[in-house]
């Protein structure tokens, strides 16, 4: 594992801060799990939390029953892993079945759409792992209801389909036990988005078929030398990130075209964004985006050269030095890397908008065809609104757009007969709603983040309400062709989806930052209006 400095400016601030750092024993002191490293405040927390630190260790004894529970589903024929779990319950595993090339089905989304598409595919192989530390995640709970409810339906006994994984003494812990379903129970001094190789990470990877031995002895490789205070890539990596955001590069550009490791990025994002974005301080994950030269980006590459920071290493050995480089970043900033309160409070929103017998969603500001406007603004027209957000950037901000639709759906996007590959893609990237960042981003020198939702809610969601407050906000959410019922709830997942979307727009309100919620009336012509008045701009 390997960090390198490919930039004169990033070496000599990462050099100074770790000179700092060294003369006070940090290295040895954050690789023996010393809790007082970020100050009294969050002691309690970090006492609770620096358990990744043993992962590559202990995460060993789950090997057995990985072993186990992977023999069984496979022995049974169930073929097609679902997981249901948000942020750090979800994305390590991605990661690594991406990486490992097996196929897993993330469901960290509430939208109707996507759902019922995972609910469509071979269900009579289906197993569901079901993830979450709290074991209280609303979107988690949700989509274990919906599974329960869609196996009764098909007649398949779902005792022997789902695989829980969660802390001991959760209500999930609870259910499951309850309910006869598998159950793995996790380290719980492990927080969410430092449990990559934890049973969070390795259950769903291992029942997908990734070799997840392998990761430990990549992690378990590095860890000898996050105690020193040379040669310590965890070091290094931390002191190229803080020090940068100290000197004001505090936008965090991650490029991993040229690596065989896949996603990082995604997974980075929420470590990062969630551990420093607090206190109006923080670094901002930019993800999928091509830096624009400013002053304020730092530009780290996965295993390639196109960056002033360049990170090699097995994925296994990345986990574990980004989260030590994160714990060390946060340190030079001042900030506790183990809260994310601000996640708890849209949360909050979300759960009391959910109480009320209609959402509400207010009046369109104007109508622009198939897209709904609303929000505090001055145009008239889509073309008009997209100059008015970006015009309204401050020169350090941002511009965020978050769609709370079905990020699959592109791939409905009607192809031409006898069309070749790169015309399919061609369909599929003017269909996707991920497309308007990139358009966007040719606008503007600032950078432009696409999230997601709920999903960035449990990573740069921290950030946008926390960090620096120089962020614009775009929201897209979408009608409801065929809503999908959660059992025992007093919702469906489009009216949990909705008051989501507006639980985090009345948090950013509150806070004064500018945020629009764009409704897309018919969701294909929505998406391709959008395409087309931001190319108008
Ligand atoms: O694992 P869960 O308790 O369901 O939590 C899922 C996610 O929720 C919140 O967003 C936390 O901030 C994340 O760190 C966590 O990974």
């Amino acid at each position: 594992m390997e960090v390198s400095y490919r930039e004169e400016e990033v070496a000599s601030a990462a050099s100074s801060v770790a000179g700092r750092l060294t003369a006070h024993g940090v290295p040895a002191r954050l690789a023996g799990g010393d809790p007082t490293l970020w100050g009294e405040d969050a002691e309690a927390e970090a006492a609770a939390g620096l358990g990744w630190l043993a992962l590559p260790r202990s995460s060993r004894e789950l090997l057995p029953e990985l072993g186990r529970l992977a023999g069984r589903t496979r022995a049974a024929g169930l073929t097609n892993v679902v997981l249901a779990g948000m942020g750090g319950s979800a994305l390590a595993a991605e990661v690594i079945c991406d990486t490992c090339d097996v196929p897993l089905t993330v469901l960290d989304t509430t939208d109707p759409a996507q759902v019922r598409r995972a609910l469509a595919e071979q269900l009579d192989n289906t197993v569901v792992v079901v993830a979450s530390k709290s074991g209280t995640t609303v979107e988690t709970d949700a989509l274990l209801r919906v599974y329960e409810a869609a196996f009764a339906e098909a007649g398949i006994d779902p005792a022997g389909r789902f695989v829980v994984v969660t802390d001991p003494g959760s209500p999930l812990e609870k259910r499951a036990v309850e309910a006869g379903y598998a159950l793995v129970t996790a380290r719980p001094d492990v927080g969410g988005r430092y449990a990559a190789l934890s049973a969070y990470g390795l259950v769903p990877a291992a029942l997908a078929g990734a070799d997840v031995e392998r990761l430990l002895d990549e992690a378990g490789q590095v860890l000898p030398l996050l105690s020193r205070d040379t040669g310590n890539p965890g070091l290094d990596l931390g002191a190229a990130l803080g020090g940068a955001a100290l000197a004001g590069r505090d936008k965090l550009v991650l490029e991993d075209q040229l690596s065989a490791i896949n996603g990082l990025p995604g997974w980075i994002e929420q470590l990062v964004a969630e551990s420093t974005g607090k206190q109006g301080r923080g670094i901002l994950p930019v993800v999928a985006a091509d830096p624009n030269g400013t002053g304020d980006e730092l530009v780290v590459a996965i295993e390639s050269d196109v960056g002033d920071v360049r990170v090699d290493g097995p994925l296994g050995a990345q986990f574990l030095v980004w989260e030590y480089a994160t714990a060390i970043a946060a340190l030079l900033l001042e900030v506790n890397p183990f809260d994310q309160p601000e996640v708890a409070e849209s949360k909050a929103n979300t759960t009391e908008l959910l109480t009320l017998p209609d959402l509400p969603a207010g009046a369109p500001a104007f109508t622009d065809g198939p897209v709904e406007v609303y929000g505090a603004v001055r145009a008239t027209d889509l073309p008009g609104l997209f100059a008015e957000v970006l015009h309204a950037i401050p020169r350090d901000g941002y511009l965020a757009v978050m769609a709370y639709l079905d990020r699959l759906a592109a791939f409905d996007a009607p192809v031409p007969d006898g069309a070749d590959f790169e015309h399919m893609t061609d369909a599929w990237m003017m269909a996707d709603a991920a497309t308007l960042r990139a358009l966007l981003a040719l606008r503007t020198d600032r950078p432009v983040t696409f999230g997601w939702a709920p999903r960035f809610l449990h990573a740069t969601g921290q950030y946008h309400k926390s960090g620096p407050q120089n962020g614009v906000f775009l929201q897209i959410t979408g009608e409801v062709a065929e809503d999908v019922a959660v059992p025992g709830r007093p919702y469906t997942l489009g009216r949990l989806q909705l008051a989501q979307a507006l639980g985090d727009l009345g948090a950013l309100e509150t806070r004064g930052r500018p945020a629009v919620r764009l409704h897309l009336t018919d969701r294909a012509a929505g998406v391709a209006r959008l395409l087309e008045a931001v190319q108008e701009a």
